[in-house]
Formats: C-alpha cells, structure tokens, sequence
C-alpha cells in the first residue's frame, strides 16, 4: 500500500469508521437492553472536563508499601498454642470433607466437560490454575479453614467491622504448633537465588532482599484491606449484610452497548492487553490436583456445590439470555494464594507481575526454555512458517484440550509464554510481531558476536526486547491511559539521558485493586468490529464474536491486515459501555447462540476478591470522604450517579470496576482519577520495583549510556515495520491517528534501535561485584514485621524538605 492511500483510509477510518461499521454491520451497535426506567445518560460516553483539573486532584500522599499487603490489626487474640492446634484439628478435618465433597461432585457429573466446546469451558481451559497454581492454592486451604474456625470462636456478635478486624489479627498469629508447622512447612516455597545479570523466568530475585516478589505464583497485594462478608473469605456483600445488586444487570444497565469512538486507534487497547497479560493472570480454582484438577461447574442451579462456586443468577427477564432460558452463569473464584498463614483470603498472580515479556517468554523456567531453541540456529525462539513463509508462533502442543486447535481437521493454534494468546486475533498478532522482534535481535547479535554461545543470544536478546517493551509502554503508552501530569508527578516519562535509579523497598507486585478493577478499563476500549486492511487499501473487518480462539488466518497471512486495522481504526471511548461482543457473546464459539459476560464477570471478581467499594479509594486517593450521593458529581456525570444511586442501596457498596469507569477522565488521559491513582502507583512500582529496569544504572547488568541511548529511539510503529509481512508505510505514533504531527512516513525512515554498542562481551563481571552465591539464598520466613511505610510525595521542593526533617525527626 503507498502512502496516499493509506492516508485516506487512516482519516477515513478515524472520523467514519464508527459510522461504516455501522451501515456494514447493522446490528452490532444495537442497544438490546431496553432502559426501562432508567434514565439515559445525557452526555454521552466519557465526555471530559469535570470539575477537576489534574492539580486540584493531587494523587494520594503515600504509597504502600509491602507491609501494606497484611494490614496490621489493633486486636491483640492473645490465642495459645493449644486453641490454634485444636483449630488446625478442626481445619484439617474440613479440607477431607471438601475432598469428600469434590469425590461426590466427580461421581454425580458435576464438572465441566472439556472435550466439548463451549463458552464456559473455553474460560476455564485459559483462565484456570496450572499445575503449580493449583497445588499451592490447595496447600493454603487448611490455613482458611482453621481461620474461619477461629473466626467464628473469637467473634461474637456480627460486628462487620470487629470481624475483618479479628480477621486481619489472625494473619500475625504465630504458628508454632506441630500441625500448624506442619501445614507452614508443607505450603512455603524456598527459594535460591544465584547472582547473575538476567531475569529468572519466574521472576524471584528480582528483588534480593525479598526474592518473591514479583514471582509468578505469589499473592496480590492490596491497597486496603479485603471487604469479605466474613471478615474472612466470602465475597462481599451489602454494608448492611443484603445482596449486592445483580451484576448481570449493572452490566445491563450501565454498561451498555453504545458506540462512542475514542481520539486515539484500536491499538491503545490492543497493546493494553498485551501488557496486561505480562503483568496479571488471576487463574480460577479447580478441584485439587490429585483429585485429578478437574473443572469446576457451577450450573444450573442445584443443591451440589463446590464451595468455590459463585455463579450469577441470570434475571428472568434478562433481554438476552431469557431467549435461551438461560438463568445461571457459571463463575469459579479465584484459587487462594499460598500465604502460608491464617488470616483473609488472598489472591494469587499466576504470572511474573514485572514488565519481562513474560507472555513471550513464560513464567516457569521449563516452560521458557521449552520456548527457545537450544540447538541448531540456538538463541532463537521456537517458530512455525506460516503459507507466505513468514515465522509464526509454534504450534500448541495440547491441541486435544486447548478448546481452539481442530486436530480433527489438523488446524493448530498457537503456543506462546501465556495461555491467553489464541483468544482473539488481534492479540494473537502482536505475540506474532515480538517473537519475531526477538529472532531479529539474534540474528543481528549474532552477526555482531559470532562467538556468543545460544543461551548468551537468548538472553542478550530477551534483555533487549524486554528493554524496548519498556521504553514503549512508558514513552508512547502509559501517558495516553493516565495523561502527562500523572506521567510528570510520579517520575515515569522516558528520560533523554541519563539513569534512573532502582528502589528496593518499592514491590512490583500486581495490586489486587488494579488487575481485578482499575487496568480492566480496556475492556471499554474494544470495539465490536475488528477493521482489518488489506493491502490494496480496501477495509473490510471481522467480527470479534465470531473470532475468539480464531487465529487461523495467520497461516494465511492474515496479520498485516489485523495490524493496519489496529492502527488505523478509533479504539472506543474510555467511558462505562461496552461491546455486547464482551458481554452476551464472550468466548462464545461459532455455532453457539451465547457466551459470557464480561462487564458482569468483572464486578462478580472484585466481589470474590473482597475489593472494596468505590468511595473508600476517594477516602484512599484524594482523602474525599464520601458521605452523600451527589457529592460523586464532581467525579461523574450527575445522571450517572443517578444510575448507580437507583441500583445500589449504599453508596460505600459500589463496585469499584464499575464506577471507576464511569468518572470523567483526567486532561489529556483515557482513565479518571481515581484509576489515574490506582494505575499510577503500580506502574511506578512497576519502573522503581524491578531491578532490571531499562533505565536503571549503576548496577552489574545496567545497559550502557550508549545502549540506553538506542533503546530510548524504538517506537511500536517500527516494531510493526520491521516485523509485520509487508507494511511499508505506518504513522510514526501508532497509538494516535494520523495528524500534522503524526504523519504517516516510510518504515525505513523511523528510528531502530541499531545494536552496535552490543558488539563485544556483554557487559559487567559479575564475579567482580555480586554477591557470592547462596549469600541471598532466603528462607522465608522470617521476615521483618509488617509496618507502614508511608511514602510521602509532595509537590514543591520546600514541602518536600519539610517532609524529609519530618521524616528524620522520627526515625
Ligand atoms: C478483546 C479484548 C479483550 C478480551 C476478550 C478480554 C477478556 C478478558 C477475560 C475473559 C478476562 C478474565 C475475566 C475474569 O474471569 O475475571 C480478562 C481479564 C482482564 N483483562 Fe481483559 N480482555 C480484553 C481486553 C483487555 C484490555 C484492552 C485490557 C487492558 C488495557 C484488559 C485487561 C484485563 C485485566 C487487567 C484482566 C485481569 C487479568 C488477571 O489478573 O487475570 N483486557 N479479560
Ligand atoms: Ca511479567
């Protein structure tokens, strides 16, 4: 395609494509969901300039800090450690009776069937615990179990507040006991750490005080305590002890299906999801592993239930589901995480939290290394050619269970570091342009440094994909999603030149309040139409319904055409809509007359994760306390409150997910403030936690200023130049549309990062300034006690210094 013609469609696309999609696919913009009495929203999807500006609305004035993730109670149990033995007697008892209870449901059928394609089993095949995941997960159980025993013992009235707070007091009981250490000492992962200048697969020792984490296969944290109705482990409810409303229908009513297309292109939200899925994998329960893993099943109704069932009651009068008598989703919650302690439940990451490529690379040593290839052009990851003879991701190698591949009809889907690459083209093709962006670097290093063994190549090459993902996300990404105060505030613009400096009491790991609210605010982002442009510059599109678990087209050469559609099509608006394609049609395959519900999934989540309602991170962010309905009018359009205040008997229960979306956004940003907030720390966490970050100096294995200085010159557009089949011309930010100060250009004449200063022994002797090895090696615990380190941040410099005497007076 030249250059004119992929101007035009690019404007045509932006200004009309909203318009097009709608004359060429009538119904994909209808609204099916009748508004009864609810009032329409007057202002349309996310209008901006509320009442706050960025300055008016500072971001919190402290950041958590690990210890944040056990909130310390003021309760002290003064418990023996013969009440916690007879508790953990109790507790042992109730997991056999799970067991039992898991045998039953095996022998009466009640699992779900994954030889046969459906919806349910297509979110359960990518979403559940692998292996390792479901093992620790089953290992915290006993610790849940005696807790709530606990809980019930020493609590005797239905304080909520006096519950989670003798909840939260369980979780510094020391477990001394011969059962109790039994379970510690069966549940705890050790974990060794060696010297050297790459990343481990599954991220440990990142950071080598507390090797964990980051880790795959390690808890959340929190910014606030959990809002169990049980103090414990059971999802929340009302304030006042009643249901929360049924969110099958705030997905109907406020998340509705209205077409209002974003300033910025469909890629926002692609490469969105790519980055999510680096840094978050909440993997569902499943019956343990030597009870054989099976799929939990949660419909229909009925008696028999696993306790990690929490299924949504679909409304009879449901607009979309009643014509199937459909009137159960299934929903499993999220596996427990392996605290190794008793206390309320947590969540666990499946995947490194840090920004490594993990979804390239995987999060488990065996895994990477089944990825790459250790012998012939050795360094490279493993490819498949495509008809056009372009590489493409390898085959998956358990096609009779992956609920995508079609053996029968020998048409594979594809494997990659994450589970989650075959859900929808669009993401399967950016997996397809990194992989080949990491056999380009080998090449290239190879070239420069014939002598570099294959494993010196794959991790040189890793080090440097990894460095541009960076550079990407915080130079052309993240100042879309948060705006350039938020950006500016909080230190995370791609410096010119220079270092930055590593924080080691920064924790990168994922924030439950963010993975499982706030960085879902992509899902509003995705159209229903997939435009896709071909090279003579017609634009046709797909359907996203009808293409998940779809990739097939790649084997034909369809990715530059998905990757043209990304840049070129409007992503939707940031606002509280979104696609029926996500909502009655999730993971439905093709012949099915519905799928799931994602609006409904999400707000389901927050619930089984405990987050709590959206008023208390006003109270968290911006020290708003919130005690009337129409103070939430600064925040939002009034007839938006008005919504939630016609569903939600108190304002402290709205969900967060939900509200969240709802707020105006911030100047120049896609998300309001109180994700601006939520989003913000975590992406800082994210740059100062990881001790491998790009820009990070003064260490054995920082890049050299020279390095540093190419890196900082990769943008998204060449990494689609260089890596796509054939594309020629892209704009340079592929993120916005095409304007006067994003012109569409030639490929060759953007910026590379060009790997000279790489020729040579990678640099650092490691002998010379790391520590020896097992000098790390950490057994945990012990640990040091949990307490609150507020991070102040503070604006002007004087305030800032006053802080610091502040700070030094009392230290
Ligand atoms: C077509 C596009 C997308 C589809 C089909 C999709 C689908 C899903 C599904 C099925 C889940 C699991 C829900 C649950 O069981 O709780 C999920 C989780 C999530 N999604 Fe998306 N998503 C899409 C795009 C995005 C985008 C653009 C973003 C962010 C910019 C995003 C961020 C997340 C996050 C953070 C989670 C939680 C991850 C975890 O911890 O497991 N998604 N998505
Ligand atoms: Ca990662």
């Amino acid at each position: 395609m030249n250059l004119s013609s992929h101007r035009k469609i690019f404007k045509l696309s932006l200004t009309l494509i909203g318009v097009i999609a709608i004359n060429l696919f009538e119904s994909i913009y209808a609204d099916p969901f009748p508004l009864n009495n609810f009032d329409t929203i007057d202002s349309g999807g996310g209008e901006s300039g509320g009442h706050h500006t960025y300055d008016s609305i500072m971001l919190p004035k402290r950041f958590m800090s690990p210890s944040a993730v056990s909130p310390l109670s003021k309760i002290d149990l003064h418990l023996s450690d013969n009440e916690i033995e007879q508790a953990f007697t109790l507790g042992k008892d109730m997991v056999y009776r799970n067991w039992r209870l898991e045998d039953q449901l095996v022998r009466d059928g009640i699992f779900t069937n994954m030889s046969h394609i459906s919806a349910v089993s297509r979110h359960q095949a990518v979403t559940t615990t692998l292996p390792l995941g479901n093992i620790l997960d089953h290992n915290q159980e006993v610790f849940e179990e005696t807790s709530k025993i606990l809980l019930r013992n020493l609590t005797t009235n239905l304080d909520p507040y006096e519950t989670s707070e003798t909840a939260m007091a369980l979780s510094s009981v020391q477990l001394r006991s011969p059962l109790a250490k039994a379970a510690v000492d069966h549940c705890q992962q050790h974990i060794m750490c060696k010297p050297s200048r790459y990343r481990t697969s599954d991220g440990s020792c990142n950071n080598l005080q507390y090797p964990e984490w980051g880790k795959s296969f390690t808890c959340f944290q929190r910014l606030l305590p959990p809002a169990y109705a049980d103090g414990q482990s059971e999802p929340r409810k009302s304030i006042d002890g009643y249901p929360l409303p049924n969110p099958r229908v705030l997905s109907a009513v406020v998340h509705r299906d209205l077409n209002y297309p974003a300033t910025y292109t469909h890629m926002v939200m692609q490469f969105g999801q790519f980055v999510a899925h680096d840094i978050a994998f909440t993997p569902s329960s499943r019956t343990s592993s030597f009870k054989d893993g099976k799929m939990i099943q949660c419909c229909p109704w009925g008696s028999n239930r696993h306790p990690q069932c929490y299924p949504i009651p679909l409304p009879k009068e449901d607009p979309f589901y009643s014509k199937f008598e459909e009137d159960c989703m299934n929903f499993v919650r999220t596996a427990k995480c392996p605290q190794c302690k008793l206390g309320p439940r947590q969540q666990m990451n499946q995947i490194t939290a840090y920004i490594d490529g993990s979804m390239i690379y995987g999060s488990m040593e065996n895994e990477s290394r089944a990825l790459w290839t250790q012998t012939g052009p050795a360094g490279r990851m493993h490819v498949q050619m495509g008809a056009n003879g372009k590489e493409l991701l390898p085959q998956a190698l358990d096609a009779t269970n992956d609920q995508c591949s079609k053996p029968d009809q020998n048409i594979f889907c594809f494997k990659a570091g994450d589970k989650r690459a075959n859900q929808h083209p669009a993401l399967t093709g950016l997996h397809i342009i990194m992989l080949r962006q990491h056999n380009r670097i080998v090449n290239e290093l190879k070239y420069l440094n014939p002598y570099w063994d294959g494993e010196t190549l794959y991790q040189e090459a890793k080090r440097v994909l990894i460095a541009q993902l960076q550079a990407i996300t915080y130079k052309e990404w993240l100042p879309l999603i948060i705006g350039p105060d938020a950006m500016k505030y909080l230190k995370l613009n791609v410096q010119y030149k220079g270092y930055s400096k590593y924080d080691p009491y920064a924790n990168a790991g994922i924030i439950n309040e963010f993975s499982s609210a706030a960085f879902r605010f992509g899902h509003s982002l995705v159209n229903s139409v997939f435009a896709e442009i071909l090279p003579n510059g017609k634009t046709t599109g797909y359907r996203l319904r009808e293409f998940f678990f779809n990739p097939f087209g790649f084997y034909e050469g369809q990715l530059d055409a998905v990757l043209r559609g990304l840049i070129s099509q409007a992503a939707q608006n940031r606002d509280p809509f979104i696609t029926t394609d996500m909502k009655n049609h999730l993971y439905r395959p093709k012949d099915n007359p519905w799928g799931l519900d994602l609006a409904a999934f999400n707000i389901q989540r927050g619930r089984d994760h405990g987050i709590r309602g959206y008023p208390d991170y006003l109270k968290f962010c911006f020290d708003e306390k919130i005690e009337y309905w129409e103070q939430l009018d600064q925040y939002m359009p009034a007839s938006q409150r008005k919504k939630f205040q016609s569903l939600y008997k108190s304002i402290y229960d709205l969900d967060l997910f939900s509200a969240g979306l709802a707020e105006y956004p911030l100047p120049g940003a896609a998300v309001g403030p109180t994700f601006t907030c939520i989003i913000g720390i975590q992406f800082y966490n994210l740059k100062y936690g990881d001790r491998f970050w790009f820009e990070h100096g003064y260490q054995v294995h920082s890049f050299t200023p020279a390095q540093l200085h190419e890196i900082r010159k990769i943008t998204l557009a060449k990494l689609i130049c260089a890596n796509s089949d054939d594309i020629q011309y892209v704009q340079k930010n592929v993120f916005r549309g095409e304007s006067e100060s994003n012109p569409v250009v030639a490929c060759k004449t953007l910026d590379d990062t060009h790997l000279g200063p790489w020729k040579g022994a990678p640099a650092g002797d490691l002998n010379e300034k790391s520590p020896s090895p097992g000098q790390y090696n950490h057994h945990p615990p012990p640990r040091p006690p949990p307490k609150f380190h507020y991070k102040p941040m503070y604006k002007s410099s004087a305030a800032a210094s006053a802080a610091a005497a502040v700070v030094a007076a009392s230290s």
